[in-house]
């Protein structure tokens, strides 16, 4: 069930190799030991007078009691396992009716209790009761069997709704089951907890039930409404010393069932009633899979998968473990019915075959510690030879070899010997013929012993070959038919030879092949040596980075010959070492991705889960972005989204920037803020995978510089301000240029019209057009065109009128001035078009900017046109006001004359007249004239929106803003 690790602990540690598979040799086919408990009339049912209508014959049999005696006849016996009635004590019922099984569990044997009845049966009264003497059997065993090491782990659900939730760590939202081709059904993310003793086991379970769903029904005032599976995993070895490095392991599972029910008898409506239709098709599943597996083999497909408890329980139920099922019950009369349907379940229960078997499995652990044992006891034998057996066939071999030298040396002499034999027998050959070719054909035996007597003193001859030349010798000496008996002799010396260097060569022969038998054998071991390394290396690469064994350490032994081994080991060593030194950085690495991604503002992180409220119902609560830990799998799925929020939002304005460069200004707010965005991280199910859950590990990290994540978010949104602003501004220079320059060759073909026109000499080819630009007939035609574009869109956006004055009065058309009008234009072109673009219905403001509008920009005219009506009394004599009044054609008497009078100023941008005349007005109400020569470089030219209540006073900045637009 529980693909989950016990916190802080690696993954690997607990990954095992089965000793055993399922329904294997060792497999041991067993029938379900169903029991059935009947409780007591509940205090309600005595008091609706309601009737015990169950009799519990025997221990083995439960029968209808009818009211009257004639139908009790016809009654059937139901028969069981165990029939518990309702006097019997829960300690009983576990001991004659879960112990065996439950124990099982200590010996690798999965094992299932569980509880199926009616609701308010008693099925939680029952199972708490059992799996507390269970818990406390459990511990009586380990603490009696001391030769062996215990580890109880314990994980616990339920299945509420169909969605399964974890009771440990219930704030961890609805967990996924997933199919693992060896465990079968796994819970995804299930929380599993090393219990350090019994009374920690107690307090665990303990958080459990308390977690469960529970809801008042008309039957049962704590009803649970949800299946709930605690599951203990009682894995034990032999203690350290044993040298076995297999385990048991075994899971053992407490299920406590929501009871079947009907929504006439819990009057249960709104969630109740649904909890009720959940518990009863999921009940449902159950019954229809238990029929079909005591139907046996001919009952074809098993719907296991059509609910999450059968997917969960399918191991306990036909398969690999034992199980014993409780069925529950109430006496009353009134409940007969469903009581009924309880005995036809157990009926069937009954017949459900399952096959478990010991559940073997070697540890990594313990592995490694045993191979690392091994290398180590063989590297000592390599230190001190004397001592052990491997040192012994140590010598032993540099013993052969020695011998096989001397053997060598000897059969190197020998065949000098032989060779100098031979060349013996030539010359006594080559002196035969010649004493036989001079004198006679005989030669003399003084010849012969001189010959010889030369031989004999040769400082090679070796000893063996001086005592055959002697006898040799005395042989000749005796006889007197010498030449025949000397080349006889000769012969037979040289036979002699042979038969020495052949028997030389099968003794080295015998000798080399005993050595290689030898070496073979050592060979054997340090092949044996080598697949220990292997298998370690292999873990090695399969453990988590927080293993803490030394592999390196453990690899440091054994080789076939003294110097390859600890040349063996000094390489591996420095392996261990290369390998560590990887996993150091790897896990630095890790670290800095851990940083960087739990470091990302709270806002990308937080997702919404839902853990139970206090009255059942889910309530949302914000929770951090998952985060693998650093020996889990899914890491990289954690890590995508974007890499680097500099370049992606970067890149995005970037884009935006080419493909919208008139609008750029406002888009570069939105896309900057947009920049924070992240794209959604999907889980492979296209779910959002940060409503998973989080680990330890994230929770840990999410604080870790986070206020310096949100520095780089900010300096990352002003990196790109800054470069939007410099690229916007680069595209509109070229832009003004771009216009300028056509504006130029507008007026060039005017003139030269008005030249032609006027007999004047045109152009001539190749004349400079810069001279043309600057001249000063052409720029006054520009200035005037310019000027009154800037008039007409002043007037179509409602530009201030104070700004309208200020601009018009500073910037008469001097040359110099060209760059102020040039950006003005530019800035009214881009402020029409922008208006058109945002229309009328834009908010007023995005976030904490305003936004431009036209309707924006006429408030903002009006409070202007206020503020200057209010500054006529002041700023004008009654006199000089109604002469305005009158030439205004403002009625005298009119209340809001003043308004009425400021309203009609900068009202035509086509009159001359009416525009000098509003400057000329503006200018004294704001003061203009008092102030003296207003700096043009001080000019702003209020591309911002005004964010002031009465921005026309704000109306001086230094040209540097202006440039930097
Ligand atoms: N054998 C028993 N002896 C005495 N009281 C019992 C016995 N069995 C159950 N009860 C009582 O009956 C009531 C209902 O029991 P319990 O809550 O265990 O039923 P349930 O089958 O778990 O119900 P549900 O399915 O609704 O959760 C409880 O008050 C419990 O104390």
């Amino acid at each position: 069930m529980a693909a989950a690790r016990t916190p802080g602990t690696p993954a690997s540690k607990i990954e095992r190799t089965p000793m055993s598979t399922p329904g294997g040799p060792r497999a041991k086919e067993e029938k379900i030991f169903v029991t059935v408990r009947v409780r007591p009339l509940s205090k309600k049912e005595q008091a609706l007078k309601d009737q015990v209508a169950w009799d519990c014959v025997d221990d083995n049999t439960i029968v209808f009691k009818a009211p009257s005696q004639d139908r009790l006849s016809s009654s059937p016996f139901y028969t069981f396992d165990k029939v518990f009635g309702p006097t019997s004590l829960t300690e009983t019922v576990y001991k004659e009716g879960a112990k065996d099984v439950a124990l099982s569990a200590l010996t690798g044997i999965n094992a299932t209790i569980f509880a199926y009845g009616q609701t308010s049966s008693g099925k939680t009264y029952t199972m708490r009761g059992i799996t507390e003497s269970a818990v406390n059997d459990i511990y009586k065993h380990i603490h009696n069997v001391s030769e062996r090491h215990f580890t109880i782990k314990i994980s616990a659900l339920e299945i509420y709704n169909e969605v399964v939730r974890d009771l440990l760590k219930p704030d961890s939202g609805p967990l996924r089951l997933l199919d693992d081709p060896e465990k079968g059904t796994i819970v995804e993310k299930l929380e599993e907890e090393v219990a350090k003793d019994s009374q920690h086991l107690r307090h665990l379970i303990g958080i459990c039930e308390a977690q469960r769903q529970v809801g008042e029904t008309s039957l049962n005032d704590t009803s649970s409404r949800s299946h709930q599976i605690i599951r203990l995993t009682v894995e034990s070895s032999l203690r350290e010393n044993s040298g076995c490095v297999k385990s048991y392991v075994a899971s053992l599972n407490f299920v406590d069932l929501a009871g079947s029910e009907r929504a006439s008898q819990t009057h249960a409506d709104g969630a109740r009633l649904k909890e009720g239709c959940h518990i009863n098709r999921s009940l449902l599943t159950l019954t229809t899979v238990i029929r079909k597996l005591s139907a046996g083999k001919k009952s074809g497909h098993i719907p296991y998968r059509d609910s999450k408890l059968t997917r969960i329980l399918q191991l306990s139920l036909g398969g690999n473990a034992r199980t014993a099922i409780i069925c529950t019950m109430s006496p009353a009369l009134s409940h007969v019915e469903q009581s009924r349907n309880t005995l036809f379940f157990a009926t069937r229960a009954k017949e459900v075959t399952n096959s478990a078997h010991v559940n073997m499995v070697v540890s990594d652990k313990q592995l490694v510690k045993q191979l690392q044992k091994e290398v180590a006891r063989l590297e000592a034998e390599l230190r001190t030879p004397e001592l052990s057996g491997s040192s012994c066939s140590e010598a032993l071999l540099k013993e052969k070899e020695l011998k096989i030298k001397k053997m060598e040396m000897e059969m190197e002499e020998l065949k000098r010997e032989r060779d100098f034999a031979h060349s013996q027998l030539v010359e006594l050959r080559k002196k035969v013929k010649e004493d036989h070719h001079e004198t006679n054909p005989f030669a003399s035996p003084r010849q012969v012993a001189k010959c010889l007597t030369f031989s004999d003193s040769s400082p090679q001859f070796g000893e063996r070959t001086h005592g055959r030349v002697e006898r040799a010798r005395n042989t000749m000496r005796q006889s007197s038919t010498v030449p025949f008996m000397l080349v006889h002799e000769i012969r037979k010396l040289e036979h002699l030879q042979e038969q020495l260097g052949e028997e030389a060569n099968r003794a080295l022969e015998v000798l080399q092949k005993e050595v290689a038998c030898h070496r073979l054998g050592n060979q054997d071991a340090a092949e044996t040596i080598a697949k220990l390394q292997a298998e370690i290396r292999e873990m090695q690469t399969v453990r988590s980075f927080d293993n803490k064994v030394d592999i390196a350490e453990a690899l440091a032994g054994g080789n076939n010959t003294g110097t390859n081994l600890k040349d063996e080991i000094t390489r591996l060593n420095s392996q261990g070492n290369t390998i560590a030194n990887l996993e150091e950085k790897l896990e630095n690495v890790q670290r800095s991705i851990d940083k960087l991604v739990m470091s990302l503002p709270s806002n990308l992180q937080s997702n919404e889960m839902t853990p139970k409220s206090s009255k059942g119902q889910p309530k949302k609560k914000k929770k951090l972005l998952p985060l693998v830990s650093s020996s889990g799998a899914n890491r990289s799925n954690m890590i995508r989204g974007p890499c680097s929020p500099l370049s992606s939002s970067r890149k995005t304005l970037e884009s935006e920037v080419e493909n919208r460069a008139p609008e750029i200004d406002a888009l570069s707010q939105e896309t900057i803020s947009g920049s924070e965005k992240v794209t959604p991280i999907k889980s492979e199910d296209g779910g959002d995978i940060s409503s998973r859950d989080s680990t330890p590990c994230h929770r840990r990290s999410s604080s870790v510089n986070m206020r310096k994540m949100q520095k780089m978010f900010q300096t990352a949104a002003e990196e790109n301000v800054r470069s939007i602003r410099s690229y916007v501004t680069e595209l509109k220079e070229r832009v003004a240029k771009l216009q300028y320059q056509k504006k130029l060759l507008v007026c060039q073909v005017l003139e030269l019209e008005a030249n032609e026109a006027s007999g004047c000499d045109t152009v001539e080819e190749g004349e400079d057009i810069s001279e043309l630009q600057n001249s000063p007939a052409s720029w006054h035609s520009i200035f005037k065109d310019q000027m009154q574009q800037i008039m007409l869109l002043w007037d179509a956006c409602h530009v201030s009128i104070i700004h309208r004055t200020q601009f018009y009065l500073l910037f008469r058309g001097d040359p110099a001035d060209q760059i102020y009008i040039e950006v003005e234009l530019r800035r009214l072109t881009w402020l029409q078009q922008h208006f058109l673009e945002v229309g009328n219905e834009s908010p007023a403001h995005v976030g904490d900017e305003p936004v431009v509008s036209l309707s924006s920009s006429m408030r903002a005219l009006k409070h202007e046109r206020e503020f200057l009506a209010k500054r006529l009394n002041s700023r004008l004599s009654e006199e000089e006001r109604d002469r305005l009044y009158k030439k205004w054609q403002v009625p005298l008497e009119g209340k809001q004359r003043k308004l009425q009078l400021v309203n009609k100023l900068w009202t035509d941008p086509i009159d001359k007249a009416h525009i000098e005349e509003s400057a000329d007005i503006v200018a004294r109400l704001v003061g203009f004239c008092e102030g003296g020569n207003i700096s043009k470089e001080m000019f702003e030219l209020n591309f911002a929106v005004p964010v002031s209540k009465k921005p026309w006073l704000l109306g001086w900045q230094p040209i540097s803003n202006l440039l930097r637009l």
